[in-house]
């Protein structure tokens, strides 16, 4: 069997996990329209007839404001050592900037060998492709391929995954070829709900939360009940994520719930409660450990 491990990075929001979604073919990371939504370093697995890849899912480096942000940055960048193949997503319609520039920096110093992949072609013209993939050859510097993908559209994913194939070795089989995510139900759970907050909230909301799943059991009637706390980091915060008369912790509860039930297949019970935490994002280790920061530095 031919396997490897191939990390994606890249600045916040360029589409990384709707890549690895678009090459599983299904929905297995959580995705919106703001930067800054994956946290932890997640692995999701591809394996079919003759090899398995181990995508590492990282968040965006970009300059940290926050001590959770450090610990994102670290998580990131401690991803790109001890991998295969490091996959340096730009976006398309964004173009090679500074914070491109910081991210090549950061894949270069690694000296893992890497695939430019210009994301998001449906937004812009073909000249300005050619012009783009041009850039990024020249400043990538262990550059094996430059692939133009479309994670809406599904263009060039059969290419990238084909290139990715074509570079792996002959290696083991390093998980069961069932399973596509390395973290447990706790945590699939905890994130869905995060999405959600980040679909319906805005501008410092959705990053001030924190969502920690405390319980789950199965009830009778084969009934998966789940409770959760939302953390947040101010009273204000809360009032926002309750919403007028509980109005948008239903809408969170209800859409997180639908997506928990076709996952699972089963019947679910969410249980939401927000509570205020001051600064977790800064002290709260408690916290910062529960979603499994700290641990990723230290792996
Ligand atoms: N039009 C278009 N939109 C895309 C494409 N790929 C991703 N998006 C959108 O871009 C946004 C960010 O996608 P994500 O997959 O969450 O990006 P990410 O790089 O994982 O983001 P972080 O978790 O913040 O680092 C979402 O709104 C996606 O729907 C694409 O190929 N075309």
């Amino acid at each position: 069997m031919e396997s490897g491990f191939v990390a994606l990075s890249g600045k916040p929001n360029v589409g990384k996990s709707s890549l690895v979604n678009a090459i599983l073919g299904r929905k297995i990371l959580i995705v919106s329209d703001k930067p800054q939504t994956t946290r932890n370093r997640i692995n999701v697995i591809y394996t079919d007839d003759n090899s398995q890849i181990v995508f590492v899912d990282t968040p965006g480096i970009h300059k940290p404001l926050y001590r959770l942000g450090e610990y994102m940055v670290k998580a990131a960048v401690t991803a790109l050592k001890g991998v295969d193949i490091v996959l340096v997503v730009v976006d398309a319609k964004d173009g090679i900037k500074k914070p491109e520039k910081f991210v090549f920096e950061y894949v270069n110093k690694s000296g893992t060998k890497a695939i430019g992949v210009i994301n998001k072609i449906d937004l812009v013209s073909k000249t300005r492709l050619l012009e783009l993939s041009r850039v990024v050859e020249k400043e990538l510097e262990n550059c094996i391929g430059v692939i133009k993908t479309s994670a809406v559209t599904g263009e060039g994913i059969k290419e990238l995954l084909d290139v990715i194939k074509n570079h792996l070795s002959e290696g083991p089989q390093f998980y069961p070829e069932d399973m596509v995510i390395d973290r447990p139900f706790a945590f699939m759970a905890s994130e869905i709900v995060r999405e959600k907050i980040f679909q319906y909230t805005y501008e410092e909301v959705p990053h001030s939360t924190a969502v920690i799943v405390e319980e789950i059991k199965e009830r009778e009637n084969n009934v998966i009940y789940i409770r959760a706390n939302i953390y947040v980091d101010r009273n204000s915060q809360k009032g926002i994520i309750i919403g007028h008369k509980g109005s948008m912790i239903k809408k969170i509860g209800q859409d997180a719930r639908k997506e928990l039930e076709f996952l699972t297949n089963q019947k679910i019970y969410l249980d939401l409660h927000v509570k205020v935490k001051r600064n977790w994002r800064d002290k709260d280790f408690i916290i910062l450990n529960e979603i499994g920061m700290r641990d990723d530095i230290n792996q």
